[in-house]
């Protein structure tokens, strides 16, 4: 189903795509996803990463095509998460064993943990290069982008670097590189950046500037999946500082849940209200919309605006799985109402500002209440909370 790709001369794309996967650890992946490897051949042959572990026969098979996989002199793993490590040993057995896998220093100690004495593992400093005969490997820690071990690989002589998971997208389909797939790639991107890499968005922008101020040149990215940023680097690049620096724009994204639809009505004359001052609003039902496509809407979103009937004192377990989903993504600067109807208790407006003051939101309205069914003049405090909802949004962006 893969045929190797040569991305610049002597230097292969030869991973695997996985057209069927549809949920990728929680993470809805429509379009399914690739698991990249990249093949350099010098003096010394290089496999920069694997693929998961159920992949690394026709890991082995794409790098066949090219060259015996027993010619391989030296694995990088720049992640050790087991979509790109779980071949990892089945692929060393056809390399050979004792045949070295350089990582970064964490790198050395997760994958010490994944596969107990089972490679032979040598840390690599941040900044050292390996000399491959015509080109030299620079290596970068990268830690927390976004796992304690990741690190990019960067090749001097062909300004290509190889980042991990960073800049990556969930995506198998038949294109290969940025300029084919055309402008979807950055749904896909701002998709993986909001589900993956934005809890850690103060270490982007640290990255990005240093990488700014080393002068350091990127002629092309390569990540570990989707498609390979050649055409224009510099456009993922721009939307990873705009994504990192959470300024939002003029956009609340409600989400709620419902038993009987009153929150439901309720959440469409907040919607109505946001709308009438020509502010963006994204309506999404928690048990309609999956969590990874709302955190994809959150991502530019000023507000985020959240309605829960009470169910057991409680708040509606879909919206709280939602919420814990959010949280754990830890989104900036954002503002934050809440709204619900109740029979006789009410708990599930306090409950969500508590929620919003713990994520560190900017409660914009006390939250709005409405006993059982709301009526005309309930229906229109929520169209009123809609406006003031979008004049606050308004006035901060
Ligand atoms: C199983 C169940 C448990 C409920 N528990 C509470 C409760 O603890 N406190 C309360 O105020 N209302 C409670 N309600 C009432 C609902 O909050 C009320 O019917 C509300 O109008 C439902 O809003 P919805 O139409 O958006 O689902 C409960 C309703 C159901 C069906």
């Amino acid at each position: 189903m893969f045929k190797p790709v040569e991305i610049a001369p002597g230097i292969y794309s030869v991973g695997c795509r996985d057209w069927d996967i549809r949920d990728f650890h929680g993470y809805s992946t429509y379009e399914g996803t690739s698991y990249n490897a990249f093949l350099i051949l010098d003096e010394k042959n290089v496999l920069i990463d694997t693929v998961k572990k159920e992949f690394a026969q026709e890991l082995l098979d794409n790098i066949s095509k090219i060259i015996d996989p027993s010619d391989i002199d030296v694995v990088i793993s720049n992640h050790t998460e087991m979509d790109h490590s779980g071949a990892l040993t089945a692929v060393m057995e056809r390399i050979g064993k004792e045949k070295t896998v350089l990582c970064s220093k964490m790198g050395l100690k997760n994958l010490n943990s994944h596969f107990p004495g089972k490679l032979n593992l040598r840390a690599v400093d941040n900044g050292e290069e390996l000399n491959l005969g015509k080109r030299t490997l620079a290596f970068m820690e990268t830690k927390m982008l976004h796992w304690p071990d990741s690190m990019f690989t960067y090749v001097k002589e062909d300004k290509i670097l190889f980042s991990s998971d960073a800049f990556g997208q969930h995506y198998a389909g038949d294109c290969a590189f940025d300029d084919e797939i055309g402008d979807k790639v950055m749904d896909h991107a701002a998709k993986y950046y909001a589900n993956i890499l934005l809890n850690y968005s103060s270490r982007v922008q640290t990255l990005l500037k240093s990488v700014q101020e080393s002068g350091l040149e990127i002629g092309m990215i390569c990540p570990d999946h989707g498609v390979i940023w050649r055409d224009n680097p510099g456009a993922i690049i721009a939307r990873y500082d705009e994504w990192s620096k959470q300024d939002g724009v003029k956009k609340a994204v409600i989400i709620f849940d419902t038993m009987w639809k009153s929150t439901a009505t309720m959440a469409r004359e907040v919607a109505k209200g946001i709308e009438s001052r020509d502010v963006h609003v994204r309506l999404m039902n928690t048990r309609k919309c999956h969590r990874s496509d709302i955190m994809t809407e959150v991502l530019d979103a000023k507000a985020l605006v959240v309605g829960s009937p009470t169910l057991n004192n409680g708040i509606f377990p879909v919206v709280a799985d939602v919420l814990t989903y959010i949280k754990g993504l830890k989104p900036q600067n954002r503002m934050a109402a809440a709204f619900g109807s109740y029979g006789w208790s009410g708990e599930s407006v306090k409950i969500l500002n508590r929620e919003f003051e713990a994520m560190k939101m900017d409660v914009i309205h006390e939250g709005l209440k409405i006993q059982y069914v709301p009526d005309e003049a309930d229906l229109e405090k929520c169209f009123v909370m809609g406006q003031a909802i979008a004049d606050k949004i308004l006035d901060a962006c």
